[in-house]
């Protein structure tokens, strides 16, 4: 692929991996060399995106399904329908429009994100959940590389405490732990894609230099 023409990079993991942290790297790198570089999020920054971070942070709840139940979250399929209206909205607004420029679009989760946590969390032993996300994001642009944080889900917990902040809707060990394992296997669930996995359990600057080698690799001219 030329490294002239727009493209389009995910970056993926575990909460607490790093993914937050080595997009805003990989972008300021890339902007240093002269590209033009947009760095984005899923929830996006858009009005979707901003609904899902109030439900992922608790203030919006679903009713409680039986008298004396406390309210919970809403169910898999609610969030994975809203995780799928965003990624349009964000495809359509920002990520389309920027590489049509000839611009490097980096984002903080994708789709990826969406086969592993709304089908971990679905509670399903089966394929059942996955063929039917996939085909919710069926319209959704591929990404031309999407690199993977590996990371012990153990350190991530450490890295997430270290932060301080309150614990989001997926951010306990049990559900993160089957994330793990879900991301090791990802080229099997991304089998059209190019995946690399980069080892995580590093300094910022040695993860930001695998980071960069995965992205040369994919992108030499
Ligand atoms: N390689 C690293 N080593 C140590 N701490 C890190 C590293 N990368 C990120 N952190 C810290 O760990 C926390 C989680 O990182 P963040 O980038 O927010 O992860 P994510 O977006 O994947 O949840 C932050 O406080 C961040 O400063
Ligand atoms: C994009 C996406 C994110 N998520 C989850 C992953 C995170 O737990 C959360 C996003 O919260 P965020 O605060 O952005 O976490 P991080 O900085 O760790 O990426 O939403 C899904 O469950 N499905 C999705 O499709």
């Amino acid at each position: 692929m030329s490294a002239i023409a727009g493209h389009f990079v995910v970056l993926e993991g575990i909460d607490g991996a790093g993914t937050t942290t080595q997009t805003a790297k990989l972008a300021e790198a890339l902007r240093r060399e002269g590209r033009r570089v947009r760095a984005t999020r899923e929830p996006s920054d858009g009005p979707i995106g901003a609904f899902i971070r109030q439900v992922l942070t608790g203030r919006i709840v679903a009713p409680p399904t039986a008298p004396g139940e406390p309210p919970s979250a809403p169910g898999w399929e609610t969030m994975a329908l809203l995780f799928a209206a965003d990624r349009m909205d964000h495809v359509q607004s920002e990520i389309l429009p920027f590489i049509a420029q000839g611009g490097i679009v980096i984002s903080d989760r994708y789709d990826a994100s969406s086969l592993a946590y709304q089908s971990v969390t679905s509670g399903h032993a089966t394929d059942d959940p996955l063929s039917w996300i996939r085909s919710l994001n069926r319209y959704a642009r591929r990404p031309d590389l999407t690199i993977v944080l590996d990371i012990a889900p153990d350190s991530a917990a450490e890295r997430r405490a270290h932060r301080g902040e309150a614990a989001q809707l997926y951010e306990q060990n049990e559900v993160q732990r089957a994330l793990a394992a879900f991301y090791k296997n990802i080229t099997r669930y991304l089998p059209n894609d190019r995946v690399a996995t980069v080892d995580a359990e590093a300094d910022l600057e040695t993860v930001h230099a695998r980071v960069l080698d995965a992205y040369r690799a994919a992108f030499a001219s």
